[in-house]
């Protein structure tokens, strides 16, 4: 896909905050340059690597490394502070709201997450280790995340519980919107 293209769904993920979509969007433009094959891009493209450093990771706090490798229609909710791991990989159309932090179990250890499309992280989470979260996974606020999470499935707390399962009805562009549209089913959490 073009980078134009990323921009654009990246955008049209980012309506509630034009905060985070500032930020996906030199995101998405500093990991262009980052991992490209052309060494005149990279060179041209290294002011701007330094300007996403200084003013999206350490004024704004929201850090995300540009090699990071992130799907478009990335949503960064309210565009509140969060650190992800460079060996994090994220998938399409991921909510990942303030506060969370996805990483690696320790200083100079390797292992970090790799997280499906259409995931929706709720605030305040902590994710690490080498796990797999799988698509249509819905991650409630406050979770602890130590243990992969199997598709479809809706789970929060420490220690995580898995309790119940997302079945999503139409396709709905905004991943936001399509999540408040969906319906949990299982025990307590029928909606
Ligand atoms: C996980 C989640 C999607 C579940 O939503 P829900 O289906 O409407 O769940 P309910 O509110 O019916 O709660 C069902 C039970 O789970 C508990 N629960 C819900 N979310 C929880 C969470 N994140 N951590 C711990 N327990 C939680 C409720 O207290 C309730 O317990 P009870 O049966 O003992 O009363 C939602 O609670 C959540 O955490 N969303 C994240 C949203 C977010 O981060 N918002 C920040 C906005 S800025
Ligand atoms: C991004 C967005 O829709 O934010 C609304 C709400 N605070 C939430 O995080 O779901």
């Amino acid at each position: 896909m073009s980078l134009l293209n990323a921009i654009k769904l990246d955008l049209r993920a980012n309506t509630y905050s034009k905060k985070a979509a500032i930020v996906v969007v030199m995101y998405r433009i500093a990991n262009h340059i980052a991992l490209s094959r052309s060494a005149v891009i990279r060179i041209l493209g290294y002011p701007i690597l330094k300007i996403y450093q200084v003013f999206i990771v350490w004024l704004w706090g929201i850090d995300i490394p540009y090699f990071t490798k992130i799907g478009v229609g990335l949503n960064l909710g309210h565009g509140g502070a969060v650190v992800v791991n460079s060996d994090t990989v994220i998938g399409d159309r991921v909510l990942l709201r303030q506060f969370t932090t996805i990483g690696n179990k320790g200083l100079n250890m390797s292992g970090s997450p790799v997280i499906g499309n259409d995931v929706e992280i709720g605030a305040n989470c902590v994710l690490i280790g080498d796990i797999t979260i799988g698509n249509n996974v819905i991650i409630g606020a406050g979770s602890v995340v130590t243990k992969s999470i199997p598709a479809d499935s809706v789970a929060y707390g420490n220690p995580l519980k898995i309790t119940g399962r997302t079945v999503f009805g139409g396709s709905k562009p905004a991943h936001h919107k399509r999540a408040r549209n969906m319906q949990m089913v299982t025990g307590n959490l029928v909606a």
